[in-house]
């Protein structure tokens, strides 16, 4: 190990946010990395500065919001885990040019998520979240009216990625039909049936459920027009983003009883922590379920997700490996080698940036024994590796190299 740009496993702090699941400690301990501070919390503003301002690899869940400001303050950080699968609270474009690749588990809680929508529309469909809340208070209603089985229903699913398809599987299993809209070309599942445009989904569909990722395209892509074509007294499902919905909208919607009922695990604002107050003007319907956020929430997933990202971020500590990160070039490598010293340099992705770099080790006769090169879009991240131990001069001088965006000495 190089003795004065390399840290020993004990000495890099990882922390991790958000009452990720202890399985990623464990990993990361197996792994030989000690120092993991954990926190139940999600933080922001200075207090967020603070936390992060000597860390090395952060771990964080939906709630934390890394801005590019927040990231250039976090002058040692060299990767971010984000324990979930929407990486849409992290500036990725200002991570990658800061060299700090961004991993997520991409489908580790699929499957909770599309059962816990499954048994919502269920429910919505037979009014129960109306009727439990007025047995809860004394009330009584037995009546077949506004109730209906779900077979023959028509399931409008919005995103048929990861989570769409599973939901549109298990629809088809209970005897439902499926239709779709997605931006990209997708393989249908089963019977399911991919739609031009939402104003055909919304025409078709007895039940809407979001299932699209935060983009500028997805904010606010449920308004009040929307909610006007939809069928009356649709059945609304949101598990996928708080601002993909305009909410005073989906209330409106629920006045008039264009909605009949609604499911809604995802806000635009969320409390930090377990027992903050929730504030939302959702509250006064007896026909919306409201959850917190808990689509990802099962034991199974988040013990699944614990390892998944525990697991990337020690292998890209290791041996620089950024294998599945959402930012960053994908560079699979080998393990380490007896003799051989390893160096990381991210850069601008313009021409010429490697000549620059051979330049430097040939400046100093210094023989590479392996090249791992990777670019995506405006970001290039090379690793090279060297018979010998890497003298340390050589960083300054890599780092003088104008479109270079971080370099460092891996071991
Ligand atoms: N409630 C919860 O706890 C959870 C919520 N989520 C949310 O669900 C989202 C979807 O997750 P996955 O299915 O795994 O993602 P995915 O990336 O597999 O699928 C998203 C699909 O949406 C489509 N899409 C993107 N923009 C669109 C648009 N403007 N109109 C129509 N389709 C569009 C994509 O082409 C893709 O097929 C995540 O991004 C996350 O925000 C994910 C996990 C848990
Ligand atoms: O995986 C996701 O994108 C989620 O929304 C789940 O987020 P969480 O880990 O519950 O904060």
């Amino acid at each position: 190990m190089h003795p004065s740009l390399s840290l020993e496993k004990s000495k890099i702090k990882i922390l991790l946010l958000e009452g990720v699941d202890p399985s990623a400690v464990e990993t990361l301990k197996n792994a030989g990395y000690t120092n993991v501070e954990y926190d139940k919390k999600a933080y922001d503003g200075q207090e967020l500065l603070d936390k992060i301002e000597n860390v090395h690899f952060l771990g964080i869940r939906s709630r934390t919001h890394l801005t590019r400001e927040v990231l250039q303050h976090a002058k040692r950080l060299v990767g971010v885990g984000c324990f979930c699968i929407g990486t849409n609270q992290v500036d990725l474009d200002a991570a990658a040019e800061l060299g700090i690749p961004v991993f997520n588990a991409p489908f580790s809680n699929t499957r909770s998520v599309a059962e816990l929508v499954t048994g919502e529309y269920l429910q919505l469909l037979r009014d129960v979240p109306a009727r439990n809340a007025l047995l809860h208070r004394g009330g009584w209603k037995k009546a077949a009216k506004g109730c209906f089985e779900a077979r023959g229903k028509t399931l409008g699913i919005i995103g048929y990625g990861h989570i769409g398809t599973q939901v549109g599987i298990i629809a088809e299993s209970l005897g439902l039909n499926v239709v779709y809209y997605d931006i990209e070309n997708k393989l249908s599942l089963g019977n399911a049936k991919q739609l031009a445009s939402l104003d055909e989904l919304f025409a078709a569909a007895d039940i809407v459920t979001l299932h699209v990722p935060e983009t500028e395209l997805t904010h606010g892509m449920i308004n009040a027009d929307a909610f006007a074509k939809m069928k009356n007294g649709v059945f609304f499902v949101n598990a996928s983003r708080g601002t993909v919905v305009e909410i005073d909208a989906l209330c409106e919607a629920l006045k008039s009883g264009k909605v009949s009922g609604a499911a809604v695990d995802v806000f635009p604002k969320e409390p930090a922590a377990n027992g903050e107050e929730f504030v939302s003007p959702l509250r006064e319907f007896d026909n919306v379920i409201l959850t917190p956020h808990i689509g990802a929430s099962t034991e199974e997933a988040q013990c699944n997700i614990g390892i998944e990202v525990a697991q990337k971020l020690a292998l890209y500590s290791d041996n620089g490996s950024t294998l599945t990160a959402v930012n960053f070039p994908e560079v699979s490598l080998p393990a380490k080698r007896e003799g051989v010293s390893r160096l990381l340099h991210v850069h601008k992705n313009v021409p010429g940036v490697m000549r620059q770099i051979n330049e430097v080790f040939a400046s100093k006769d210094i023989n590479v024994a392996a090249q791992y090169l990777q670019t995506t879009g405006d970001v290039g991240y090379v690793v090279m590796d060297i018979h010998s131990e890497t003298p340390e001069e050589i960083v300054p001088l890599l780092k003088q190299i104008p479109a270079t965006l971080k370099c460092r000495i891996l071991y």
